[in-house]
């Protein structure tokens, strides 16, 4: 039996929490064989980030290829990239693919340190933004990216309109988790606004929750699912993994990945 199949770009977390390893953790909680391709090394815990190590362009092209002349790819996340090179590069190889695409725009740590150089911002809607079905910024990488400020759920609806019309991808789904009140995320498919509404859990452990949505999202697309089907179903798996969140390290805590079958579990 060939398994579904999905692929993370992105930086490691030394911490298990975010990153590649939060990538791969919730690939297999939705029965999808994980691969990645390491962009950077962040030796990094629950309390920051201490040292980052990019990964040279032409080792990066090295895992691509290694990837593509062997294993077939049914879906791709891309998180943490660092350099307009780095960015350039994945964008082209990931344009020669066709496959869904899940860009999480990842520009600093909730901690504060930066994964990404200023330049590389640009070339984020130059090179990643066109071939993407969807783009999950928070709100302050949406500010960021689209110069303007969002404090309310109608900001949310207009940049998320904005990703498309503007930074030429094919949707946007902007997370609400830096807003107060429920933890709303709004989703534009290029024709259909989509609200998605949870209540908002009390907790300082959501170290990864944005790698965790983000990967979910692409598990499911992985697996056929519609965009808006897809955001559901991650939508209620990040929620779970939230409120069974690990209290690990002296700093915010990681997501649980195993939330999706904690009824089972238990
Ligand atoms: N306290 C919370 N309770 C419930 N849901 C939350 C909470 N915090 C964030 N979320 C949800 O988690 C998902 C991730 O959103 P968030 O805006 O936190 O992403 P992020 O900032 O990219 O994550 P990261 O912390 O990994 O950088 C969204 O669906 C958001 O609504
Ligand atoms: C490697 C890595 N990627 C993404 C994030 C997002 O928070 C993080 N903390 N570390």
């Amino acid at each position: 039996m060939r398994p579904y199949t999905a692929l993370t770009i992105a930086g490691s977390d030394s911490g298990g929490g975010a990153g590649i390893q939060a990538d791969i953790k919730t690939m297999e909680e939705w029965q999808v064989y994980g691969m990645s391709v390491l962009t950077s090394l962040t030796a990094q815990n629950t309390m920051g980030v201490r040292e980052v190590h990019h990964v040279p362009v032409p080792f990066l092209t090295a895992q691509l290829k290694s990837i593509e002349e062997d294993l077939p790819v049914d879906a791709i996340k891309t998180g943490m990239i660092s350099s307009k090179e780095a960015a350039r590069t994945v964008g082209e190889w990931i344009g020669a693919r066709r496959k869904p695409y899940v860009c999480d725009p990842v520009m600093v740590t909730a901690s504060g340190h930066p994964l990404m150089e200023e330049e590389t911002r640009e070339a984020l809607s130059e090179y990643l933004f066109p071939h993407a079905d969807v783009v999950t910024p928070n709100i302050p990488e949406a500010e960021t990216l689209l110069g303007m400020s969002i404090k309310t759920e109608a900001d949310m609806e207009e940049a998320a309109g904005l990703f498309v019309e503007k930074l030429g991808s094919r949707g946007a789904l902007i997370k609400g988790g830096h807003l107060e009140g429920e933890a709303v995320d709004v989703l534009y498919d290029g024709e259909i606004m989509r609200t998605y509404r949870e209540a908002r859990i009390k907790t300082d452990n959501t170290h990864g929750t944005g790698c965790t949505y983000a990967s979910a999202i692409a598990a499911n697309l992985a697996r056929g699912r519609t965009l808006p089907a897809a955001v559901e179903k991650s939508k209620h798996f990040i929620t779970e993994a939230i409120r069974h969140s690990f209290d690990l390290g002296s700093g915010s805590g990681p997501t649980n990945h195993w939330a999706g079958r904690i009824g089972e579990i238990k």
